[in-house]
């Protein structure tokens, strides 16, 4: 690998800004957002501080190229044209991910078929030996995404995807992925040094990565990466992953900040009490079960109302004249003199049941669902400007109540 070397890293659409600008602290250079992504630029040692750090990234690419590939001969011998044997010895193993947009092609599993096949052709051709092929932990996971004629193949340093903290052991319902709460908390501006609560807490991602932030702990500190097992690179990242990780667990930090969770749901609570546990966190973080449309006092004068409610969709909740009711109810609750909130939802009733308005913005997908992250101001006397608008999102507004619907009653 060349001195600096141009990576990819992906993201959830709508967080590209947020990933941007972690990775700028993180050291990485000629940052460019892309769709679903950043461009840039690092040496090893910075591409590897980005698998073990970045909160935020889905995955870190090395890209080989973008090939024209028409039809399946096409598909196949833009593939076999790669250099494998560079990135690929007969003892490794390997695995090829597709994905497709607008292709000929209706399967992934098609074209991942067929890359992995002009590999292992090229190999045996140039080396006289193939290698094996792991799906489940392979040494070298190639990933191939085909838009249209044009197949672009990289290679994933990170092999798991990087939300794969290894601390979730129970799922609830509709879970946050671990990437897409850290970029929330980012969005909301959330440091670790702030009370953070989260009344309908589910699997309890968002305060377990609020806990991480807390204890400035590395993201990627319980896991390894793929590569490590890299035939030329592997010896030389375990090297330097070796030393981030001790400094890593040298600088880990004492929270100070309470962290609190709430679910009504006893089997979501225990799931989340499951992974805080994981997470080694269980010091840090308070769950209870509770109503969030009834909060009790919260343990501080100020800090962050943070939280995903259901959307109705995924969980059942008497429809969408209920879930009105509910927002409307938690709009109240959540109002708390001093505190800021910020809230991800799924539902575009939310906002006009909420009654509030929003002080920042932010449209993201959260998996295939299209998701509003809304900040809103203190309300009371701690009403500090604390959030300006995110993004390419609107100027803020103050808060101001606006009126209230009722029950039932439909947007006009
Ligand atoms: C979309 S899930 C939250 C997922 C969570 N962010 C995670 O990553 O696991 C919504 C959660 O709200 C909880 N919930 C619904 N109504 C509630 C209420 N009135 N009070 C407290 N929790 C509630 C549900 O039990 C569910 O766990």
């Amino acid at each position: 690998m060349a001195e600096r070397i141009a990576l990819f890293a992906t993201t959830t659409r709508g967080t590209e800004d947020l990933l941007a600008d972690e990775l700028k602290e993180l050291g990485a250079r000629r940052i460019r957002q892309d769709r679903g992504g950043v461009r840039f630029m690092a040496s090893l040692d910075e591409a590897l501080k980005v698998c073990l750090w970045s909160r935020i990234a889905m995955r870190v690419l090395y890209p080989l190229g973008a090939f024209e590939a028409r039809g399946a001969q096409g598909l196949y011998d833009a593939a076999r044209g790669v250099p494998w044997e560079e990135h690929l010895t007969p003892t490794t193993t390997f695995a090829v991910d597709a994905t497709l947009k607008d292709s000929e092609h209706s399967h992934s599993g098609f074209v991942a078929l067929k890359v992995k096949d002009a590999i292992v052709d090229r190999m045996r051709d140039v080396v006289g030996t193939r290698p094996d092929v792991d799906t489940k932990n392979p040494d070298v996971s190639v990933v191939a995404h085909l838009s249209r004629d044009t197949l672009s193949l990289s290679l994933d340093l990170c092999g798991e995807p990087l939300h794969r903290r290894g601390y979730r052991v129970r799922p609830t319902v509709a879970p946050l992925k671990e990437t897409l709460a850290a970029a929330i908390l980012r969005a909301a501006r959330y440091t670790g040094d702030e009370a953070l609560v989260d009344p309908m807490c589910g699997s309890g991602t968002l305060l377990i990565e609020a806990g991480m932030m807390a204890r400035r702990r590395a993201p990627g500190l319980n896991r390894d990466f793929a590569v490590e097992r890299w035939p030329e690179l592997g010896a030389r990242a375990k090297e330097l992953l070796a030393d981030m990780r001790a400094d890593a667990r040298r600088d880990e930090r004492k929270v100070e900040v309470p962290l609190w969770g709430f679910d009504k749901d006893p089997e979501a609570l225990d799931a989340a009490q499951r992974n805080v546990r994981a997470a080694r966190l269980s010091e840090e973080i308070t769950l209870a079960e509770g109503d969030a449309t009834k909060l009790p006092p919260l343990p501080a004068s100020s800090g962050l109302i943070l939280t995903n409610p259901p959307y109705g969709d995924r969980i059942g909740t008497g429809g969408q004249k209920g879930m009105k009711s509910f927002y409307y109810k938690l709009g109240e609750s959540l109002r708390v003199p001093g505190w800021r909130v910020w809230v991800l939802s799924g539902n575009p009733a939310f906002e006009s049941a909420f009654h509030a308005r929003p002080s920042a913005r932010r449209d993201l997908m959260n998996g295939p669902i299209d998701c509003t992250l809304l900040g809103y101001r203190p309300s009371g006397g701690g009403g500090e400007d604390s959030e300006a608008p995110l993004g390419a999102s609107h100027e803020p507004v103050d808060v101001a109540p606006v009126r209230p619907q009722h029950e039932g009653e439909e947007d006009r």
